[in-house]
């Protein structure tokens, strides 16, 4: 069954999650219009609306109204970050401004995730966080009055450079960061929006503190890469599709897809290029490639694809030779080992596939069909997603297990599926 039609997917959730922290931070009203309103940015929000933040959703408009940060009231000092590995580490760089102490709790997944890569860099500035001796979570915060460092991060993260930006921002003195490989700038531009003055040049961030956010009043959320990613290859390998995707972030920090499917002599369009609240966005336009071509992802492109490897994995499997991921070890540590679980699920279907120490080999034909086995997302979302679109290649649908992990990003994506399927 071909995929036809156009459609708007999920807003951005790396977007939204900062828009929902600095709307918190900034004293009076943001109105963040078309946020994402998924499990793992509704964790951000409860925790702030624990402090004695309001918010009120109408008419695809989330409203964030904040007495500032210097009057948060801490009602309970447990916050539950639940599966959101953003939410932990951003805002583990805002608690030690807190006047109390704190716990940061997750579910078993986030329990599981590396928290010393923000600890680290926050300990250095004098925070005083307790994590568990595997250091995981939970993290007890306590409030400590924090300077600005020069920090060189040793692991492309975005999280963990939002997070010393965010303490750099509340702490006292300058504070550099050195990105030796780009990661995505969201928190950079959510600074410009909210009036934080800083300085970036050649991958080094000069905050000088402490500065509060002001709020612009509005913020735009575009559609996620990350989520269209799924409709993007969903239509380059079922037969017949031509879709068009709307309002979709282009930034150049999270557009690795585009190059690789490029590169793979996809059928792939940006139409109308444009800006959205401060962000590059473009239409994508879609059609079914009968011949797509094995490809080489690795280095400076990881952190620009990082989330769309599992999807992109199973792109892999139908195209003509052998596809490479490499440097990709970041993947271990995601909401699942997503090496393992993506080869184990696709192997499982037929796919021919390996895992590596930093990636996975693929070798891919068009020409092979998969075959029915029982599937799993694993609680992640991305893999249940990526399992959605390996389905539409079968005669008859894969159960998946643990699908409904999907709502931590994208609530709506079975119903736009189905839209597409109907057209
Ligand atoms: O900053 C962000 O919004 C994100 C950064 C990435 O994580 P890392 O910083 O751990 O690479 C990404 O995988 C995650 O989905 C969202
Ligand atoms: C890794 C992800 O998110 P987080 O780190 O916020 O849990 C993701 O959305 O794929």
């Amino acid at each position: 069954m071909s995929l036809k039609g156009s459609l708007t997917v999920a807003s951005d959730k790396s977007i939204t999650h900062r828009a929902i922290i600095f709307s918190s931070l900034s004293k009076g009203t943001t109105q963040i219009y078309n946020p994402l309103l998924g499990e793992d940015c509704l964790s951000t929000l409860e925790i702030f609306k624990s402090f004695g933040v309001k918010s009120h959703i109408e008419n695809n408009c989330l409203t964030i109204t904040s007495p500032g940060i210097d009057s948060f009231e801490i009602e309970s000092p447990v916050l539950d970050a639940k599966n959101s590995g953003t939410t932990a580490r951003l805002l583990m760089g805002v608690f030690p401004y807190l006047k109390k102490p704190v716990t940061l709790i997750g579910d078993d997944s986030l329990s599981r995730r590396p928290m010393r890569r923000v600890v680290t860099p926050l300990s250095q500035m004098g925070a005083r966080i307790e994590l568990k001796e595997e250091a995981t979570l939970p993290a007890h915060i306590f409030p400590s009055h924090l300077s600005g460092i020069s920090y060189v991060l040793p692991v492309a993260s975005a999280q963990v450079k939002s997070a010393v930006m965010l303490a750099g921002m509340l702490a006292k003195g300058r504070t550099t960061i050195s990105e030796p490989i780009p990661t995505r700038d969201h928190t950079e531009k959510m600074f410009e929006d909210f009036k934080i003055h800083y300085q970036k040049l050649n991958r080094v961030i000069t905050i000088e503190g402490p500065q509060m956010p002001q709020t612009p009043g509005e913020v735009f959320v575009p559609g996620d890469i990350s989520s269209a990613a799924f409709f993007i290859v969903a239509a380059l390998i079922v037969p017949g599709s031509e879709i068009i995707i709307n309002n979709v972030g282009i930034n150049e920090t999270r557009s690795g897809i585009i190059d690789v499917i490029q590169s793979m002599g996809g059928n792939l369009t940006l139409l109308n290029p444009r800006y959205f609240g401060g962000e590059p966005v473009a239409d994508l336009k879609v059609e079914y490639t009968p011949r797509l071509t094995a490809t080489v992802i690795e280095g400076e492109l990881i952190p620009r694809l990082i989330d769309e490897i599992p999807i992109l994995a199973l792109l892999a499997t139908r195209a003509v030779g052998t596809t490479v991921i490499k440097d990709a070890e970041e993947l271990k540590v995601k909401e699942t080992n997503r090496i393992d679980v993506t080869v184990q699920q696709l192997s499982s279907i037929g796919a021919k596939i390996k895992a590596t120490e930093d990636g996975m080999i693929i070798e891919g034909n068009p020409m092979e069909d998969f075959c029915e086995a029982k599937v799993s997302s694993h609680k992640d979302h991305r893999i249940a997603m990526m399992l959605c679109v390996a389905s539409l290649l079968l005669e008859k649908p894969l159960v998946i297990e643990d699908v409904e992990s999907m709502n931590i990003s994208y609530p709506d994506f079975l119903q736009h599926l189905q839209a597409l399927s109907e057209n």
